[in-house]
C-alpha cells in the first residue's frame, strides 16, 4: 500500500479562504473587523518566525493583527498588565501568548489571566473544562486542525480505534477529548506505555505528538491506518538542517492508508485554526452566528 498524502498546506489555504470570506461579510454587513493580539516575550528565533508568519496570515484574511514584543527580562506583572489591557480592548477578539515563556514566569498563571472568551489557544482552564464536558469552548488549534483533516478524510470517525501518542495539555489531552467527542475509542499512550508498538498496531487512527524525531516506525502501523504527525523536529542530517516529524515517514507511508507530511501537514493547519478561532471568538463576542465547519 502507498499512503495517500494528506496535504495540510493546501487544506490550510482552503480553511483560510473560508475565514477570509466570513471576515469580508462581517465587515460588509456589520462593520466589524476581527482582531488578533499575539504576545511574544523574549527573542527566541524560532518563535519570532512563527509570530511573523501568524501576523502575515492574519492580515491576509482581512483581520487586524496586533503584535506585542516584550524583552525576555520583562517582569511578570507587566505581562499581566498587558493581558488585562487586551482583555478590555473591544478591538481585540483573540489573544495568544506565545509559549514557552521565560523561566521566571508562571505559565499557568499567565494563561489563566486571559479572558477565556478571547483565549484562541484554548489553554485557559475554563476552556479545558468546557471541552472535557462537551460544552462550547475555544479548542486548541493543533488538535482542531488534526480533527478537521481526519473528518475531511474519513467523513465519520465513529467507532474507530484512535491512539494518541503524547499526553501534553497542548496536544495529546485535548486531541483525545476531540476524538472521544467524535465517538472514537481512544487510547492515550506515552513514554511509560508498555509495548507501545503493539498498542499503536491496534489503531485505525494514530496521532503522534511526542516530540521525538522519527520515533514511530512503519512496522508499528496497521495496514491502511491514518497517521497524523504532529511532530516538528529540527535535526541535522548529512550536514544539513532538516525538519522531521515524530513518525518515520518513509516506512510509515509504505503501510498507512493516509499520512500527513512534515513540513506541510499539521503545522499550517495550526495557524489556519488560530485564525478560525479568532473569527469564532469575534462572532460570539458580537452575538452573531458562528462560521460553519471551523469549530469542533
Ligand atoms: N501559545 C502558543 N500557541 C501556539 O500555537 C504555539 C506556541 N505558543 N508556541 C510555538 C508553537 C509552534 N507552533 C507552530 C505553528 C505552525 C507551524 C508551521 O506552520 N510549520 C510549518 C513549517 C515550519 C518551518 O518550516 O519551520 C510546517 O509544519 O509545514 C509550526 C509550529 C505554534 N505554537
Amino acid at each position: 500500500m502507498v499512503a495517500e498524502i494528506i496535504d495540510g498546506k493546501a487544506f490550510a489555504a482552503t480553511v483560510r479562504g473560508h475565514v477570509a470570506d466570513h471576515v469580508a461579510r462581517l465587515k460588509e454587513e456589520h462593520g466589524i473587523t476581527p482582531g488578533l493580539a499575539v504576545v511574544l516575550v523574549g527573542e527566541d528565533p524560532a518563535s519570532q518566525v512563527y509570530v511573523r508568519s501568524k501576523g502575515k496570515q492574519t492580515v491576509e484574511v482581512g483581520m487586524n493583527s496586533y503584535e506585542h514584543k516584550l524583552s525576555a527580562d520583562t517582569p511578570q506583572k507587566d505581562l499581566l498588565d498587558l493581558i488585562d489591557k487586551l482583555n478590555n480592548d473591544s478591538a481585540v477578539h483573540g489573544i495568544l501568548v506565545q509559549l514557552p515563556l521565560p523561566r521566571h514566569m508562571n505559565e499557568d498563571l499567565v494563561i489563566n489571566a486571559i479572558d477565556p472568551a478571547k483565549d484562541v489557544d484554548g489553554f485557559h482552564i475554563s476552556n479545558v473544562g468546557l471541552l472535557g464536558t462537551g460544552q462550547k469552548s475555544m479548542v486548541p488549534c493543533t488538535p482542531l486542525g488534526c480533527l478537521m483533516m481526519l473528518r475531511d478524510h474519513h467523513g465519520s470517525l465513529s467507532g474507530k480505534d484512535a491512539v494518541v501518542i503524547g499526553r501534553s495539555n497542548i496536544v495529546g489531552k485535548p486531541m483525545a477529548q476531540l476524538l472521544l467527542g467524535d465517538s472514537c475509542t481512544v487510547t492515550i499512550a506515552h513514554s511509560r506505555t508498555k509495548d507501545l508498538p503493539d498498542v499503536v498496531r491496534r489503531a485505525d487512527i494514530v496521532v503522534a505528538a511526542v516530540g521525538r524525531p522519527e520515533m514511530v516506525q512503519g512496522d508499528w502501523i496497521k495496514e491502511g491506518a491514518t497517521v497524523i504527525d504532529v511532530g516538528i523536529n529540527r535535526i541535522e542530517r548529512d550536514g544539513k538542517n532538516v525538519l522531521v516529524g515524530d513518525v518515520h515517514y518513509e516506512s510509515a507511508a509504505a503501510v498507512a492508508g493516509a499520512i500527513t507530511p512534515v513540513p506541510g501537514g499539521v503545522g499550517p493547519m495550526t495557524i489556519a485554526c488560530l485564525l478560525a478561532n479568532t473569527l469564532t471568538a469575534c462572532c460570539r463576542a458580537n452575538g452573531l452566528p458562528e462560521p460553519e465547519g471551523l469549530t469542533a
